[in-house]
């Protein structure tokens, strides 16, 4: 049997110590050392500012000598500000430099010391910095996980007039036992809106429970949701409650409940009619009190007509609609909710990002946003690993994103008075189209080359020639060693937000 490992020893913090003069750097590096401290000397500010810029982690301390031949120690203070309000800098300063050192002090240095300083002294200075920096650092994560589990848990943002009407919706209707149907394309805040009605409701206290209507097969899903008795079955050696007993008091919200198998159906309908169930192998039926939320991205009223959802399940659920728009129909929330997430994943990562630069913003508003939030959500989380500065700029938006609105060449049809450049203009043309294929199929080459019309080769080429892309994703991979093209996502929205579409070849 494998023995258990021992638990890592706890990382030592790591300080950064900034001076041009090799016999100060050396001492301190022995003095912090001692300390049980991790050790990174830098000779000068443009080092220093590349040690900032590359640590996996940003430094909790740093010292760094005030006047430098390459530049200020201020520069020091400002990159590592800029990179964490955690990190803290004590500055070392000759006599002479004093009146610059507390000038320092206001742009968020911790200390000063001024030069000789004892090896005790400047320990002692450190040990408290990196305190205040460690309860810094730890007030954020609290702060991130407080402003990701509460009010983000039901909180509905959205500026535009389509989310305020919903938000107005969602409080008259939820203190009602009232069935809501939700309906939208995938990724627009569906399971979002359905928990703001259970939180608002006075069911709040009680459970709130979904269930994928199309993630198991028929058989599992009648228990799954009804129960079943110990034997029922083979496989079912307990007695399971199922999940609207499990909720009751509470709310459950069928997601895509298009997909119900046509048997559940009318079991679906029956527990709407008579508020009661019957689990699976159970001779009576059980009463249950539990508030019913439908959800899909399907076009029900299509799916009635073709005869594969019921019609009167269908009017049982559909008491109040809630359809919520597509994000490109919701002007105004893209921004915001862009910005939202934005300072969510900053407290989260730890990084010091505040805002969008102007060019992303004009790239954002110009997306279409096939995955909706959720698509800008996974956009916003990387944009802030991927920040170098306080803004999100361009470069950190995806290619597809940041290629659309940066195009220098406009598209023409027309020519216009003083003629064109037809390779530049149609290079412009192809490279849109390519963008917008691998949007669709959320990277995976091989499909877009099939949307496109072209062989997989020829898209390799393509993307070449225009900088766009590199690596394979794993579906092309996987496509590649089978033989098999990747089948195509079955609508714009499919699949948003699991794959990242490819970054910009540099
Ligand atoms: N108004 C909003 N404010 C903040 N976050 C939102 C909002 N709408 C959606 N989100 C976030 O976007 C992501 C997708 O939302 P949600 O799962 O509710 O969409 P959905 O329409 O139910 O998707 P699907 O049809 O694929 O199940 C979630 O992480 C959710 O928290």
């Amino acid at each position: 049997m494998a023995s258990a490992l021992p638990s890592p020893p706890p990382l030592a913090p790591r300080v950064l110590v900034v001076d041009d003069e090799p016999g100060l750097r050396q001492v301190l590096d022995i003095t912090f050392r001692r300390q049980g401290y991790d050790v990174v000397q830098a000779p000068g500010v443009r080092p220093a500012l590349e040690a900032i810029r590359q640590a996996p982690q940003p430094f909790p301390l740093i010292l760094t000598d005030l006047l430098m031949p390459d530049g200020s120690g201020i520069e020091v203070l400002a990159a590592a500000k800029a990179r964490s309000q955690a990190t803290e800098v004590l500055l070392m300063t000759a006599h002479s430099t004093v009146e610059a050192a507390i000038e320092a002090m206001r742009g968020g240095a911790y200390d000063f010391v001024t030069k000789p300083f004892s090896p005790a002294e400047i320990a002692a200075l450190s040990a408290k910095a990196l305190e205040k920096s460690s309860i810094i650092s730890e007030n954020r994560r609290l702060r991130a996980q407080l402003e990701r589990l509460e009010p983000s848990a039901h909180e509905l943002l959205g500026a535009g007039a389509a989310m305020q009407a919903i938000g107005e919706l969602i409080d008259k209707i939820a203190p009602t036992r009232t069935t809501v149907l939700i309906t939208g394309e995938s990724g627009t805040g569906k399971e979002r809106i359905a928990r703001a009605i259970h939180e608002r409701s006075d069911r709040s206290k009680r459970p709130f429970l979904v269930v994928n209507c199309g993630a198991l097969p028929e058989a599992l899903m009648e228990s799954e949701l009804f129960g079943h008795e110990k034997g029922s079955f083979t496989g079912a050696g307990t007695r399971a409650l199922g999940l609207f007993r499990e909720a009751d008091g509470g709310t459950v919200l069928l997601d895509e409940v298009g997909e119900l198998p046509a048997a559940l159906q009318v079991k679906l309908l029956r527990v709407l009619q008579e508020r009661k169930v019957r689990p699976v192998g159970a001779a009576a039926e059980l009463p249950v009190d539990v508030r019913v939320l439908a959800a899909t991205n399907r076009d029900v009223e299509a799916e009635v007509r073709a005869g594969r959802f019921r019609q009167d399940l269908y009017y049982r659920l559909n008491v109040i609609r809630i359809e919520v728009p597509p994000l490109r129909e919701r002007p105004g929330d893209v921004l915001r909710l862009a910005e939202r997430f934005l300072q969510r994943f900053a407290a989260e990562l730890g990084k010091e990002v505040r805002g969008l630069a102007a060019d992303a913003r004009r790239a954002l508003d110009a997306h279409p946003f096939p995955g909706n939030v959720r698509e800008l959500e996974n956009m916003m989380e990387r944009a802030v690993a991927l920040a170098s500065g306080p803004a999100i700029g361009l470069g950190d938006l995806p290619a597809s994103v940041a290629g659309l609105s940066a195009s220098p060449s406009p598209l023409l049809t027309e020519l216009p008075p003083a003629g064109c450049a037809l390779d530049e203009v149609l290079g412009e043309v192809e490279r849109r189209l390519i963008l917008q294929a691998l949007e669709r199929t959320g990277g995976v080459r091989k499909a877009a080359a099939k949307l496109l019309g072209v062989t997989f080769r020829s898209l390799r080429y393509r993307l070449a020639k225009h900088a766009l892309s590199t690596e394979d994703t794993d579906e092309d991979d996987d496509a590649e060693a089978t033989g098999r093209e990747s089948s195509l996502p079955g609508g714009p929205g499919d699949d948003f937000g699991h794959r990242r579409p490819p970054l910009p070849g540099k």
